[in-house]
């Protein structure tokens, strides 16, 4: 089924397809598009500015061999007067050509960058388990700021350069074939330099690009992990680790400036040779009478308002390299298949965290959302379930196999099971984070796999263990797991998650920010929010994955003794670690060996299966 699906791993460096930079580059077209017009006109502002610096040699040309030749004070001026408007003009036209493509580049990389974003929110789950979020992080970042500056400059710019130095030649060919010819002799070897610069920087930029993804990564852990990191005193095996990235990284980016450095010297050399030859030859040919003076100072102007063109390329093309690079990271994210289903609310926030009800509140006072949806029979049924993770050893047994399981509509089954067994697993199936590799799971009768993924969410929420908070209020926290959600509905989700108190304390009430990751917050505060955020929309099938873990016991029993009300007309999966837990639920499912291995009340699974009462019994506990 869909979600496990293909999802490849980030693509290992050591084997990346090597392909030219214009195939990549052409990929960008579809974003280019709808400011080809604009492009287009910027272009050809730049060729005309570019080929009035060629204009200005042939009016030297006419200075020389003409008024100044002539002793013509008048024409001297006229001359002067001349070149200085075609300065201004060409520097008109530059700085029209920049206003022309600012606001639509800004636009072009804003574009992609929220495709990017939409993208990678409509991913699976599978696909996020594979990637750091330092090597998406660093696509949506750095390799964007690289494709807007190959907008801005080599993208024009190697075209504009390619005109003007045809146009040039051309003028150049004209004025003097043979000694056009000399200055054309470094052209084949700079073409083939050129080509193996390419292929080289190409390489280097995208190591380069590809740890600079790792170096993300490793910041991102640090500053999420800071607690873990001073807690253990591992502030300098952790810089060691971020030393050894950044030195690999100075590496990289030496690299480049050194094939960089190694290009630049010989476009700016060869070039420079060739004019230093046509100099003396045309010198030669001056002092012979064969050639004007006015035709050689113009010839030499010519040659020399072509050295930038040519000098510049160096820089484009290491620029564009890079821009290939970057389209490659992007893309290879965004030709990732995406569920078939824009999510509504992000997967947290769609698969609601959180629930039940406190000290006479009933979360269950309405009926539970989707309840209209269907005629409320059936529950929520596992038949022959099989799942394994797709990156599983491929002779390892499905991590599930065959799990057949029935939870009557209304009703709270606990699932128990010793570490690793797979219960988070399973329950990560019904609001189809992962999809089973075979069998079938119905919600009230109907099939998972033909609901979409927004209306399998619609029916379902879920709490965490580890509880995701967003840097948003208390309240948006809460209320992301309903659309269009009330005060009143808040209120009643947090009474439920007993957390009104603290929450009412906190500066600003509920309009507290709770900050990134929530850690302004306890865990146990951070996992009442959370609770709060499953039950506020009242879904009609909640799944809970050990959500009071962080509780004290006091706080534990008011919680589900609120839950257990609010519980009376949701279907509920409760993955439990402690009898405590387990004494919510009406039945309890025991996950063993991939398969359910017995089911029952707590007490007859006591008396009757070894395995569940030495999990629930102290011994249980130490195992996990
Ligand atoms: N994304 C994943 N990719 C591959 N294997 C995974 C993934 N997530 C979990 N596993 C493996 O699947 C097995 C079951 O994990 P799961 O988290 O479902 O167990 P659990 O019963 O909930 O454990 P616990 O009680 O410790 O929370 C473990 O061996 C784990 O290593």
């Amino acid at each position: 089924m869909a979600d496990t699906a293909q999802t490849s791993p980030p693509p290992d460096r050591t084997d990346l397809p090597q392909h030219s930079a214009v195939r990549s580059l052409v990929r960008l077209w579809p974003f280019i598009r709808p400011v080809r017009a604009r492009l287009g006109t910027a272009a050809c502002v730049a060729i005309l500015a570019s080929c009035i610096s060629l204009i200005i040699p042939l009016v030297l040309k006419w200075l020389v061999d003409g008024p100044v030749a002539g002793r013509d004070p008048g024409g001297i001026w006229l001359g002067g007067a001349f070149l200085l408007l075609l300065g201004l003009a060409e520097a008109l036209l530059f700085g029209l050509r920049r206003w022309l493509v600012a606001r639509p580049l800004a636009g072009v990389e804003a574009a992609m960058r929220e495709a990017l974003y939409r993208h990678v929110q409509r991913l699976p789950v599978a696909f996020h388990d594979r990637w750091p979020s330092g090597q998406l992080l660093s696509r949506g970042t750095t390799d964007l700021q690289l494709l807007r500056m190959f907008f801005t400059f080599p993208l024009t710019f190697l075209l504009v350069n390619g005109v003007t130095i045809l146009v040039g030649t051309v003028i150049l060919m004209a004025q003097r074939w043979s000694l056009g010819l000399v200055l054309l002799a470094p052209v084949p070897p700079l073409m083939v330099l050129c080509s193996v610069f390419e292929a080289k920087y190409g390489r280097a930029a995208r190591q380069a690009q590809d740890q600079v993804g790792d170096l993300t990564t490793v910041v991102e852990e640090s500053v999420l992990g800071i607690r873990i990191i001073k807690g253990f005193g591992r502030h300098r095996s952790q810089a060691r680790s971020f030393r050894k990235l950044t030195h690999a990284l100075r590496t990289s980016e030496l690299r480049k400036a050194r094939l960089l450095a190694w290009i630049l010297v010989c476009i700016t050399t060869l070039p420079e040779i060739a004019i230093g030859g046509a100099l003396v030859l045309g010198s030669l040919q001056v002092a012979d009478g064969e050639l004007s003076a006015g035709t050689l100072v113009a010839f030499l102007s010519t040659a020399l308002a072509l050295r930038w063109p040519v000098e510049s390329t160096g820089f484009l093309l290491a620029m564009a390299n890079e821009a290939a690079t970057a389209t490659d990271r992007y893309f290879e994210v965004m030709d990732e298949p995406a569920v078939e289903e824009p999510a509504t609310g992000g997967e947290t926030g769609a698969v609601r965290d959180g629930g039940a009800q406190v000290g006479g509140v009933r979360v269950g006072d309405a009926p539970p959302k989707g309840a209209s949806a269907s005629p409320g029979t059936g529950g929520l049924v596992f038949s022959g379930v099989e799942f394994r993770y797709p990156d599983a050893p491929p002779d390892a047994p499905p991590l599930l196999q065959d799990v057949t399981l029935h939870i009557r509509p209304g009703e709270t089954m606990a699932l128990v099971g010793a570490t690793g067994s797979g219960k988070t697993t399973l329950t990560a199936l019904v609001p189809r984070l992962y999809d089973p590799t075979a069998g079938r799971i119905t919600l009230d009768g109907r099939d998972l796999a033909t609901l979409s993924r927004d209306e399998a969410r619609a029916l379902v929420a879920v709490a965490f263990e580890e509880p995701t908070l967003f840097s948003a209020t208390a309240a948006e926290n809460v209320l992301m797991g309903t659309e269009g959600g009330q005060d009143s509905d808040l209120r009643r989700a947090l009474a439920v998650a007993q957390a009104e108190g603290f929450v009412d304390a906190l500066p600003e009430g509920s309009a507290t920010q709770v900050g990134e990751q929530g850690l302004s917050l306890s865990g146990g505060q951070r996992q009442r929010l959370a609770l709060a955020r499953a039950v506020v929309g009242r879904p009609r099938f909640l799944i809970l994955d050990d959500p009071l873990s962080a509780l004290d016991v006091h706080t534990e029993a008011l919680v589900e003794a609120a839950l257990r009300r609010a519980l009376a007309a949701t279907t509920a999966l409760v993955v439990a670690h402690r009898p405590s837990t387990v004494l919510l639920a009406d039945r309890v499912a025991l996950l063993s060996g991939g398969r359910i291995a017995a089911v029952g009340t707590h007490h007859q699974l006591l008396r009757d299966n070894p395995e569940y009462a030495t999990l629930m019994s102290g011994e249980g506990e130490s195992a996990r």
